[in-house]
């Protein structure tokens, strides 16, 4: 479905305003429905008095183009923007189920085969994302949200930045997912990701973050690996956890391995028809 977009210039009056679904980055967003083709997306409103105006028109234009040619059903689609006098308004695509982050406070952990089934969609995103020479740099479960079919939508690109870059992000919010060689502010390219698939994945089965303490303390545990898996945790998450969390980015492993590994095969290998399980049966 396409918001028709590239026709005319969008205004506020094409939509009808539903619900607000909740306080995203900056501002807030209103579930909405496009009149003319009934379309439903998410309609984030930011205020521009709230935004250093001139560099945001630019970052926006360049994170709608960066976005309007990425296509991949874990990737969560920003359509377009527009704006009035006081507003800018962000066409999004909408989330059915909400914030990634909520369920996982609600159940404190994942189950296996669950953790397994969003590591996997993570990193068929993030191959997605790597092959276009986009690195996200900002995986953490806040900025992941879940479609209408459970199916996880990575998002939140405002930050995003092609590779490679030793641009610092202002270091607002967590420093939990941060890799060490950002937090050495030296220059870093797709690997980050690979090291915030790892802190992720850790905390969708343990529940808190690898090296969750004070900021100080959380970057001195960075930087030296200081970090336990419980024993609870299985010996194949064990494994991918520790291929992940290498302070070396060139010793993380590749995401074509990531989707390849034991623990993953286990809880995510797409039934096999009778047909397969014949072939497989006769070459044993
Ligand atoms: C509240 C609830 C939880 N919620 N929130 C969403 C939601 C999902 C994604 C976004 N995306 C962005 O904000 C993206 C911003 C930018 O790429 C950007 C780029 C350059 C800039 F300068 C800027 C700028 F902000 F600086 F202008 C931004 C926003 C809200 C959501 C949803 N889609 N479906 C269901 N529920 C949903």
């Amino acid at each position: 479905p396409q918001v028709s977009s590239n026709s005319k210039p969008m205004h506020l009056g094409m939509f009808e305003i539903g619900r607000p679904l909740g306080k995203g980055k900056f501002g807030r967003v209103y579930l909405a429905k496009e009149r003319k083709t009934g379309f439903v997306c998410a309609l984030k409103v930011l205020h521009k008095n709230e935004l250093q105006t001139g560099r945001v028109e630019t970052q926006l234009r360049r994170e709608v183009e960066i976005q309007s040619n990425l296509r991949h059903p874990n990737i969560l689609r920003l359509f377009g923007h527009f704006h009035d006098s006081k507003r800018v308004f962000l066409i999004i695509e909408f989330a059915g189920r909400g914030e990634l982050y909520k369920m996982l406070r609600k159940a404190g952990s994942f189950s296996e085969p669950r953790a397994a089934s969003y590591v996997a969609q993570m990193a068929s995103a993030l191959a997605y994302l790597h092959k276009k020479h986009v690195i996200h740099r900002d995986i953490k479960p806040e900025n992941i949200l879940v479609g209408s079919h459970g199916e996880i939508k990575l998002s939140d690109f405002g930050w995003s930045v092609h590779a490679p870059t030793n641009r610092r992000t202002t270091l607002c919010g967590t420093l939990d997912y941060l890799p060490p060689e950002m937090l050495r502010g030296d220059s870093h390219g797709e690997k980050v990701d690979l090291w915030s698939l790892g802190v992720l994945m850790y905390e969708f089965l343990v529940g808190n973050a690898p090296f969750e303490d004070t900021p100080i303390e959380t970057q001195k545990r960075i930087v030296k690996l200081n970090f336990k898996i419980p024993d609870f945790v299985s010996a194949e998450a064990k494994d991918l956890i520790t291929r992940l969390l290498r302070l070396d980015p060139e010793k993380r492993l590749p995401l074509d391995q990531v989707a390849q590994h034991p623990w993953i095969l286990k809880h995510c290998s797409k039934p096999q028809t009778t047909r397969e399980k014949q072939r497989n049966n006769h070459q044993r």
